[in-house]
């Protein structure tokens, strides 16, 4: 059995959430983990010398349940598809699973960026972003200043790590259509790893 993991990763509004639900109902035998599941509880959630709980670092996130979830499915991922509701897809052999790791964080935990056979990552730039996010309802609601004082500066932080750290991604443009990177990924996946003849 041929077990693939995608990472769908990226800024914060960069699009991972709306191309991961486009991919799993169109790839066969595909289960999703949204490293979202995994932050912890508010009250566990540091508070910065700028005053602002510090959502956007990877301690905010359980970071050991979200590995041994990956694990869980690695190990049998035609039980964690059934256990999670999940119908094996009807005339696809189970030759093939898939996982999508979806999260703004994945590149920079070495283990779980080491887990994906291929890394996607969306970029889209600040006013952009900004404009987004505005316009979300986390279940924790951004208090104001909140993507200026810590989103932001956070998001490049990381991605500075990220590159320097010398992983493999391959970047998408997040300011393209949805259907354009849909199209880019969905095609790349193919050819990448489901087309056998
Ligand atoms: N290619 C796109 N072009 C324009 N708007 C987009 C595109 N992709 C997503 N959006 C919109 O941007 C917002 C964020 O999208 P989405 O929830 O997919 O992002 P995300 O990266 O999962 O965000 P987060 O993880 O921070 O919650 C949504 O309102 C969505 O409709
Ligand atoms: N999902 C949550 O519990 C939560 C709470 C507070 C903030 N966030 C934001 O989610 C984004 C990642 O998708 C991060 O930028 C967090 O700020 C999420």
């Amino acid at each position: 059995m041929r077990r693939i993991v995608i990472g769908i990763g990226g800024v914060t509004n960069g699009g991972k959430t709306t191309l991961t639900k486009r991919l799993v109902s169109v790839l066969p035998n595909c289960c999703v983990i949204h490293q979202d599941d995994f932050f912890k509880p508010p009250d566990q959630i540091e508070v910065g010398e700028d005053g602002f709980k510090q959502w956007d670092v990877i301690t905010a996130i359980d970071m050991e349940a979200m590995v041994n979830t990956v694990t869980a499915w690695a190990e049998n991922p035609v039980k964690f598809a059934r256990s999670h509701g999940i119908a094996p897809s009807r005339s696809e052999s189970e030759d093939v699973q898939i996982l999508i790791l979806e999260g703004f964080l994945l590149y920079n935990h070495r283990l779980l960026a080491d887990m994906c056979s291929e890394r996607y990552c969306l970029s889209i730039p600040y006013e952009e972003c900004k404009r987004r996010r505005s316009g979300r309802n986390y279940t924790i609601p951004d208090p104001p200043g909140l993507f200026d004082g810590h989103v932001w500066p956070m998001y490049l932080k990381h991605r500075q790590e990220m590159e320097e750290s010398g992983v493999s991604i391959v970047a998408l443009d997040g300011l393209r259509s949805k259907d354009e990177i849909f199209d880019k990924v969905y095609t790349d996946i193919q050819n990448r790893f489901l087309n056998t003849s």
